[in-house]
């Protein structure tokens, strides 16, 4: 006899007025009774496994299954009344058809339940982002906490998970923020998992970047590193011995970082001694180094960060009713103040962040966070920082020898600050291990070749200039600084030649330190004796770069090392491996395509393209490509020179049946004779039938073999990618299937569409379509968000906002709308009102279908229009008639920080050339884009009124 089943509820369950209905049946499920409440198993596209079961006539209780070691637990997640499931907040946009759901079976259940890694017994309070959470003591006070907060925590110690439920809870316009691109994209994921919608919230993701972009779009791009060491081995001779790792520190982290402004060159020279990289008599020659610094933006387009803070500061308004901040050792004071004036209110915020995770250049603490926050006495009655010290994602042993350095540390340099003097303790059951590998040629060719076939294995050297040795021995695509690691993780971590190659440093870090000392359970805080004592801002990149490698590890970490007895792995009680070899199972093909994926998504992209040409290595399909260049080529050949024979006819017929261009056949037929061509409308179902009939299938060995040879994103005959087609041919199993491979969303077709526009487009012309597969196909191939640079702002477009529709809708539709609406550039509300009513509920709820409504959408988003949230998408052409306006621009996939104008994304140039009749339309359309530069941003880069009389 099974245990029953213990009852949790997700956090947001409310029974309101069916209280004793959903007692009867909880309690009956609890014991396993899944007949009399008629349960039934749903299938969601994202969700997973959901059952409903009956309350009464009308009302149904959803639930899912979770387990911890041997428990099982029910976990209530939502009454559905009145049969209303399109308004249900887990199954959004899933199709639920009575015919297709089944009865469900309770052993089954219990086999399929989701583990839940954590599950103090206490609790019976479940959250959910991507999967179901229990938190631990420390993350449910800070949860019901009121803000302003500052939590600490150590790597996966929940900060995130916690700053984002925490940001579901608050209504109106919100912002969660981050240094990286990556971080704000991935939180915004967690964050919509499922579906999930506030009513009355506006939640905005942003890094850092994105978020002085929505002030204003600062011309060139952004000076790196590699930029900046390139251009500073160049002047090094005339820079007295100023170390270039040092000054780049020193210039972002000091002189230009703090709130009140860039230091000139007389505050820079009274700063204290601990302020400051540089001894007193290094301080004029770094102070050139930043004068000269500035100059080399100015004449290369670069842009700083904190120097664009300063001169953005002018633009900033309150925006915001409440920011989360996460990762914020990441940001430098003059940025989170940056972010801050945004607020309305001073003190709705909470920070979230981990000192011992700075390998950016920063020189951040949290005595400063708290004197920027606490200064400010409406801020500072009684706020404390809050620590968690539970570590979700590494084993015990990699948590343990994480411990043992921040001991180290401790010991060595005091502490850094009392915020950060913590250990953590792993919650897992995973035991794993930290283990020394021989430096040795044949061992580790033998390694080599283990884990180069593997994506459980990632090797990690402590810089960029320290990949060169380590790809003499590593073949695998998965080789990062620890730049690069920060915010990854792998179940196996190499660490290549961290102490060998960096003894003295490292046996430095050791001394004074006693093994005795070590492996206790807290630290306890201790300032440094010596304040002028600097040695830790020497070797804080260090220790903190060894910390991050080891953590980036779930189970085990290896460190290759020639120097077996360096002092540092005696006292982080790490032994050497014996013998026995590492066997690693080789991954899948598919396996690489999602971590290429992967990688390229977190901005990896040396890592992404070094899988593609090693390991995936694939190859151009052999079939012509009916992309814009081969269009053209065909239409030169015969329409001009008009060729002899059929071929190339039939060929632009089939490519104007597919692309909806009944202009293209019309030609075809007058011009050429070509006589299917005058029968388009009847022919064009047929031919695009048959150019989908492989994705339409049930079984996908076809469509496999030719992304086994060609890729994931390679091009069918009509320039599609396989998702693209699939998502066309309504296919969703076949969509399902090419994400969870890591089919790229946004790869376009020759006229700016991706596979949610293809979607969108069938399913105005095919109420069937509309109907059946598209929900599903919406909610798993849409974007988040659309980012739009409008006159010289970014502007990003959410997924729930009518105004992400409205554009999405245009930009499906124009220029040449599915047949039976012809050309569409400039439209009226009736052309909305009309495709949107054909579409479901689920998608475009009733009340934004009306033409009250629709009006006033397009009125409230038109140029000249003064409205608060207007994000000025169009323009009144004439009375009634409304066009995407002329300053209107889109990330251009293929250049990294660039924008395209609409009419290029769409390619009205393309368009304007094949189809001659609409010429003087299109050109009338393309005049409207502005010939002249954008307005340019204020001086990004002003020169410190120091600079004339400071030194050079
Ligand atoms: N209470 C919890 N129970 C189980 N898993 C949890 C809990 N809280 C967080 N996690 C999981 O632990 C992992 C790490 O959490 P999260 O990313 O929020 O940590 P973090 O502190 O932000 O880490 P880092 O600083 O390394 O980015 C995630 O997979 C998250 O879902």
């Amino acid at each position: 006899m099974d245990q029953p089943l213990q009852i949790l509820m997700y956090t947001g369950f409310d029974p309101g007025g069916l209280e004793r209905a959903y007692a009867k049946v909880a309690e009956a499920l609890a014991q396993g009774d899944f007949h009399s409440a008629q349960v039934k198993k749903l299938r969601h596209a994202t969700y997973g496994k959901l059952y409903r079961a009956r309350l009464n006539d009308s009302d149904r209780l959803l639930f899912s299954l979770v387990k911890h070691g041997e428990q099982t637990a029910l976990l209530m997640l939502e009454v559905i009344r009145q049969h209303d499931y399109a308004s249900s907040r887990f199954l959004r946009g899933a199709e639920v058809s009575p015919e297709k759901i089944q009865d469900a079976d309770p052993a089954e259940a219990r086999r399929e339940a989701t583990p839940l890694r954590y599950w103090p017994k206490t609790r019976t309070s479940i959250h959910v982002l991507d999967k179901p959470l229990s938190f631990d003591d420390t993350q449910a006070a800070l949860f019901a906490a009121p803000a302003p907060l500052i939590l600490v925590g150590g790597a996966g110690s929940g900060k995130t998970a916690l700053l984002l439920e925490k940001l579901k809870t608050i209504p109106g316009d919100v912002l969660y923020i981050t240094h990286s691109a990556y971080l704000a994209e991935h939180a915004r994921e967690l964050y919509y998992a499922h579906d999930f919608v506030r009513e009355g919230q506006e939640a905005a993701f942003l890094s850092y970047r994105d978020y002085l972009e929505t002030w204003r779009i600062p011309e060139g791009r952004e000076a790196s590193w590699r930029d900046f060491s390139a251009w500073f081995a160049r002047i090094r001779q005339n820079s007295k011995g100023i170390d270039a790792h040092q000054i780049f520190e020193e210039i972002r982290g000091v002189i230009t970082a703090r709130a009140e402004g860039v230091l000139d060159f007389e505050a820079y020279k009274a700063l204290g001694i601990r302020q400051s990289i540089f001894a007193a008599d290094q301080r004029e020659a770094a102070y050139d180094v930043f004068v000269r610094y500035q100059s080399w933006l100015k004449d290369h387009r670069f842009f700083d960060l904190n120097l664009l803070a300063h001169a953005w500061k002018p633009l900033v308004q309150p925006r915001y009713d409440f920011v989360v901040i996460d990762e914020v050792q990441d940001l430098t004071a003059i940025q989170l103040s940056l972010v801050l004036a945004a607020l309305r209110k001073p003190e709705a915020f909470v920070l979230g962040g981990d000192a011992n995770q700075i390998v950016h250049p920063n020189f951040f603490s949290w005595a400063q966070i708290k004197s920027l926050f606490w200064a400010d006495s409406r801020l500072s009655a009684g706020r404390e920082l809050q620590v968690l010290t539970h570590n979700f994602r590494n084993g015990r042993t990699v948590t343990q020898v994480a411990n043992r350095l921040l001991e180290i540390k401790q010991q060595r340099f005091g502490s850094i600050d009392r915020e950060s003097n913590f250990l953590v303790e792993a919650v897992g059951d995973l035991a794993g291990a930290v283990q020394v590998l021989d430096d040795a040629r044949p061992g580790l060719s033998a390694l080599n070749q283990q884990i180069s076939k593997s994506t459980q294995y990632a090797v990690l050297v402590l810089r960029e200039e320290d990949k060169a040795a380590a790809r003499a021995i590593f073949t695998t695509p998965l080789l990062f600084s620890v730049q690069e690691a920060k915010g990854l993780e792998y179940p196996h971590i190499v660490l290549y030649r961290f102490l060998s190659d960096h003894r003295a440093t490292f046996a430095a870090l050791c001394e004074g330190v006693r093994k005795d000392d070590l492996g206790g359970k807290a630290l306890t805080f201790r300032r440094t004796k010596d304040k002028g004592d600097r040695s830790l801002d020497a070797y804080k990149f260090f220790v903190n770069a060894l910390y991050v490698a080891i953590t980036r590890a779930v189970d085990s970490v290896y460190l290759v090392e020639s120097d077996h007895n360096h002092p540092l792995l005696n006292l982080l009680d790490v032994q050497g491996r014996a013998a026995a070899p590492i066997v690693v199972p080789a991954s899948s093909r598919d396996d690489w395509q999602k971590e290429a994926r992967k990688l390229e998504l977190q901005g990896k992209l040396e890592q992404a393209e070094a899988i593609r040409a090693s390991i995936l290595q694939t190859k151009a399909p052999p079939w012509p490509v009916a992309n814009a260049s081969h269009v053209e080529a065909l239409i030169q050949k015969v329409f001009v020179e008009r060729a002899v024979g059929n071929k190339g006819s039939q060929q632009l017929f089939e490519y104007a049946a597919f692309y909806d261009a009944p202009e293209l056949a019309e030609r075809l037929a007058q011009e050429r004779q070509f006589s299917l061509a005058r029968h388009f409308v009847a022919q064009r179902p047929r031919i695009v039938k048959a150019r989908l009939a492989s994705y339409s299938r049930h079984h996908f060995n076809e469509i496999w073999n030719d992304c086994d040879r060609y890729g994931l994103e390679h091009r069918t005959p009509m320039n599609q990618t396989p998702l693209m087609a699939a998502a066309r041919a309504g296919n969703v199993a076949l969509v399902e299937a090419l994400l969870e491979k890591g089919a790229r969303r946004d790869s376009c077709d020759h006229l700016g569409r991706n596979a949610a526009h293809i979607a969108l487009r069938e399913a105005f012309t095919d109420p069937e379509f509309a109907q059946a597969g598209f929900p599903a196909l919406w909610s798993l191939l849409a974007p988040l968000g659309i980012d739009l640079r409008i006159n010289d702002r970014l502007v990003r477009l959410e997924k729930h906002q009518a105004e992400y529709f409205l554009f999405q809708t245009l930009w499906a539709l124009i220029p040449n709308a599915p047949v039976d609406y012809g050309l569409v550039l400039g439209f009226r509300r009736g052309l909305l009102e009309r495709v949107w009513a054909r579409l479901p509920d689920i998608v475009v709820p009733p009340n934004r279908k009306q033409g009250s409504y629709i009006s006033g959408l397009l009125a409230r988003n038109e140029v000249n229009r003064d409205y608060a949230y207007n994000r000025r998408l169009l323009v009144r052409a004439q009375q009634g008639v409304y066009l995407l306006q002329s300053h209107l621009y889109l990330r251009d996939p293929d250049r990294e920080g660039e924008w395209r104008h609409w009419t290029q994304a769409h390619n009205l140039e393309f368009l304007q050339a094949h189809l001659p009749a609409y010429r003087s339309t299109f050109k009338a359309v393309l005049d409207l884009a502005p010939h002249t530069e954008m307005p340019s941003p204020p001086d990004a880069n002003p020169a410190p009124k120091a600079s004339d009389d400071g030194p050079r």
